[in-house]
């Protein structure tokens, strides 16, 4: 009974295995490959963080919504060379339907508001949280699920929708305690490169995989780059004025390349602009290298990064206004951003901003004599009637108990006595101010 005793730490696997060496049948208990259990402590962290992305959505005005984790694997078949349809966690279905898990919360937003089409009422500002899935091979370690929360708005095409967005970005990083010394975002728009490719007169059915090639700067060499944008036809002059541009990190400049009456220009003065009004001007910055991985983005992009660059992109979004039409819809303007669970508790772990959740109880009830059980019973649900989270405890030793409850932080110990029954009353301990006192039975709150 190894693995029985809750006071063991948890076993590794060769202990686990050699276990089954002495001949039981033990399963494998971890999980599957890539992906997480949630034990009570981790859990507590995961609602914490998804308790705020809830609550900024409400303050956002924002709808939640939700979908089926499994989707059909046409809504992600893509052609543009991106990572995450080139992991698509897909199989057949006993029926022969080619589904998967999926990869990315955007296309089964739009699914939706396709399904309810006259029915809704635009704008539309829905939010959800969901596991996502990438099958990766696991020579890379890395996890092959992950919660994102997702934030998007479908009817609004101007840039007041992405700067409602950021906002959102910036109140949840302000309730965990992120300042902007700590994390900026980077803001730039497809259409810089837009307009890169039709001064190099780059035909227009590039342009997606151009965006998903150049969006690995800065994570794969500029001679891969290169070589990916050669392989596409782009000339080598196109690829070094594409390079040229996307190093810009003033406004000002790509005005000057582009000329002030460029929809990219004016589109991000005005964001910067409201950025001022909204008070969030100092999170954020312009960054012509920000063009996000995803296929369908056509206008704005951004994505929040930890200052010290230690970490992987902590959330990232911006406008797709023509992926309707992809799925054979009408177009309706849309932006949105998806916020993963991993990098932001990485970044809170560095800046020691983790929240300590500890278990709460209110009161701990406890039988001094096992012949009272159904009256310790009674009390117990009595006080839970009340609403009073109550741990009833039985079969243990005094000092068990007294230990038990510092370990979830009771603030009451409520015994239950011979003596004291025989007056109607229990013993009632405060376990913060140490006071004790004994509390007749309909006085006990
Ligand atoms: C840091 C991390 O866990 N990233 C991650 C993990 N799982 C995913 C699954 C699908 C898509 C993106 C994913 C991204």
């Amino acid at each position: 009974r190894v693995l029985s005793s809750s006071s063991s730490p948890t076993l590794t696997q060769e202990e686990a295995d050699e276990v089954v060496g002495k001949g039981s049948s033990l399963i494998d208990v971890n999980p599957p490959r890539g992906t997480r259990d949630f034990p009570p402590d981790d859990m507590r962290l995961r609602n914490w963080l998804f308790q705020n992305f809830r609550e900024v959505s409400r303050i956002l005005s924002f709808e939640e919504v939700d979908f089926p984790v499994l989707e059909s694997e046409a809504l992600f078949i893509r052609k543009a060379g991106e990572e995450i349809t080139q992991q698509l966690y897909n199989f057949e279905d006993k029926g022969g339907r080619r589904v998967v898990l999926r990869p990315e919360i955007t296309p089964s937003l739009a699914r939706l508001v396709i399904k309810q089409g006259k029915s809704v009422s635009l704008p539309l500002k829905w939010f959800t949280i969901g596991q996502c899935w990438r099958y990766e091979r696991m020579t890379r370690g890395r996890r092959r699920e992950h919660y994102q929360w997702n934030m998007d708005i479908f009817g609004v095409s101007k840039v007041r929708g992405e700067a409602e967005l950021i906002q959102a970005i910036v109140l949840l990083f302000e309730r965990l305690g992120i300042n902007s010394s700590d994390v900026g975002i980077r803001v730039s728009s497809r259409k810089v490169l837009q307009a890169v490719l039709q001064m190099y007169a780059i035909p227009e059915n590039l342009f997606t995989q151009v965006c998903v090639i150049v969006d690995k700067l800065g994570k794969i060499t500029r001679e891969e780059i290169e070589k990916e944008l050669l392989s596409l036809g782009v000339s080598i002059q196109a690829v070094n004025g594409i390079i040229e541009v996307l190093s810009l990190k003033s406004l000002s400049k790509l005005e000057e390349v582009l000329g002030s009456e460029e929809e990219a220009v004016s589109e991000l003065k005005k964001l910067f602009s409201l950025a001022e009004s909204y008070g969030y001007a100092d999170w954020i910055c312009f960054d012509a290298s920000v063009v996000r991985g995803l296929a369908y983005y056509t206008g704005i992009v951004f994505e929040a990064f930890d200052r010290e660059g230690k970490l992987r992109a902590i959330c990232g979004g911006g406008r797709y206004d023509r992926l309707l039409s992809t799925f054979g819809s009408e177009d309706i303007p849309a932006c949105g951003f998806g916020f993963g669970d991993a990098v932001i508790v990485e970044l809170l772990k560095d800046k020691g901003l983790l929240p300590d959740l500890a278990h709460r109880v209110d009161d701990i009830v406890f039988p001094l004599d096992e012949v009272l059980d159904g009256t310790a019973s009674r009390i117990a649900s009595s006080l839970r009637k009340k609403g009073r989270s109550v741990d009833l405890v039985e079969d243990k030793r005094l000092k068990w108990v007294f230990k038990h409850a510092e370990r979830i932080g009771a603030s009451r110990l409520i015994l239950v006595g011979n003596s004291e029954w025989e007056r109607g009353a229990v013993r009632v301990k405060n376990l913060s101010t140490r006071e004790e006192f004994e509390v007749k039975i309909d006085e006990l709150v």
